[in-house]
């Protein structure tokens, strides 16, 4: 573990530097790791993991998504399977599916975990969720989770381009003694940058409020308060938008992420910062209550009821798609994809 100052305060976390792939491929030189879904998760992870040199197979029902496997070079019978053969060849099973679907599954799941076999998560959902999810692991096997920060899709992107997310990772049951170091290996092996340690409370507490918040529920709502503001004031779709979206993302958050907010602030204009500093106080303010109502909502588990109950409903999809299209079809967003078609690289 390397000591890291965060801001004053000093955190463990593992590096590649400290624990290489050759060190991550001994640890799990003797194992199957069994990539159950392929869905967002389920095609990064195999695929950086079967990149770096491990033993991966995929377990996915078949359909659309078997057949993506196929076409991403897994192959039926050698490394992808019915999800019961692979879950009986696996000794790491990594369950991949929605988290709702793992609920479904569970019973087959459990069946297979043999003594000595490790279960592994990418979230702490199912298991601090026991009460809602029924998933309790049987006490003779590890039980671990490494969380990508980050879409499975940038998981792979990043690593094809010699990048990586940072993952958390947490220990739920050690029951070879070993757990640890196989956590560790795993958040390696499927292209993590640094790696974090957390618990499966901790985890799925911030993953949650995260998601509903800055990362996802609350930079649309931002998006759209602002977009709406200006056309109610006469500015065009393109003049909004751009001034909305296209700016953050092609220009400013690029800044942000190579240097930090005040080197954003400082590739502006006086006349920006001036506004900017004296306008982000007043922006946390106004926001921080219905933060606070969204960790609570989290807390209460009430959002894990939401996403369970929703999520297990047979037409779930279908009525997600009508909700995105509500999103896509929006002024704002058509503006964007205007926008986007006009970018001097695309044409
Ligand atoms: N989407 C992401 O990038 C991230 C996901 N996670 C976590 O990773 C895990 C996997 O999430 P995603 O990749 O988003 O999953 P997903 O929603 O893409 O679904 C994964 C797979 O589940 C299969 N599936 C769905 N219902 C099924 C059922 N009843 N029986 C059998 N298979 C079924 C689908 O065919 C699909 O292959 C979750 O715990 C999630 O919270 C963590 C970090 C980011
Ligand atoms: C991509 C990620 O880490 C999220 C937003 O938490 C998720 O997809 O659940
Ligand atoms: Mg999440
Ligand atoms: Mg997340």
């Amino acid at each position: 573990m390397a000591t890291i100052n965060f801001g004053g305060v000093e955190e463990q976390v593992v590096t590649r530097e400290e624990f290489p792939l050759e060190k991550a491929r001994e640890v799990l030189a003797n194992e199957t790791i069994a990539v159950i879904g392929y869905g967002v998760q389920g095609p990064g992870q195999s695929l950086n993991m079967r990149d770096n040199g491990f033993n991966v197979i995929v377990g996915q029902r078949k359909g659309k998504t078997y057949d993506k496997a196929v076409a991403d070079g897994w192959v039926p019978g050698e490394t992808l399977f019915e999800i019961e053969e692979a879950l009986e060849k696996g000794t790491i099973i990594c369950f991949l599916l929605s988290d709702a679907a793992q609920i479904e599954l569970w019973p087959t799941v459990k069946a297979a975990l043999k003594p000595g076999k490790s279960l592994y998560f990418s979230h702490g959902f199912g298991v601090t969720y026991k009460e809602k999810t029924g998933i309790v692991p049987p006490a003779d096997v590890d039980v671990f989770l490494v969380a990508p920060k980050g879409s499975g899709t940038s998981l792979r992107r990043l690593f094809v381009e010699g990048k990586g997310l940072n993952s958390s990772f947490a220990i739920y049951q050690d029951a070879s003694g070993n757990a640890r170091t196989k956590a560790i290996a795993m958040g390696i092996g499927v292209g993590s940058g640094y790696l974090f340690e957390t618990d499966f409370y901790k985890e799925v507490t911030s993953d949650l409020t995260g998601e509903r918040g800055t990362l996802m529920g609350a930079i649309q709502g931002i998006f759209a308060a602002q977009y709406e503001v200006l056309r109610a004031n006469g500015h065009s779709p393109s003049e909004a938008f751009n001034e909305t979206v296209e700016e953050l993302t092609q220009s400013l958050m690029p800044l942000v992420a190579e240097n930090g907010m005040d080197w954003m602030y400082a590739n502006c204009s006086t006349t920006a910062q001036r506004g900017a500093l004296d306008w982000w106080k007043p922006f946390r303010d106004a926001t921080k209550p219905v933060f606070e109502q969204l960790y609570n909502s989290v807390k209460t588990q009430e959002q894990a009821e939401i996403s369970i109950t929703r999520n297990s409903q047979p037409d779930y999809r279908e009525k997600l798609e009508v909700e995105l299209a509500e999103l896509r079809e929006s002024e704002m967003w058509q503006a964007g994809k205007a926008v986007r078609s006009l970018r001097p690289e695309r044409s």
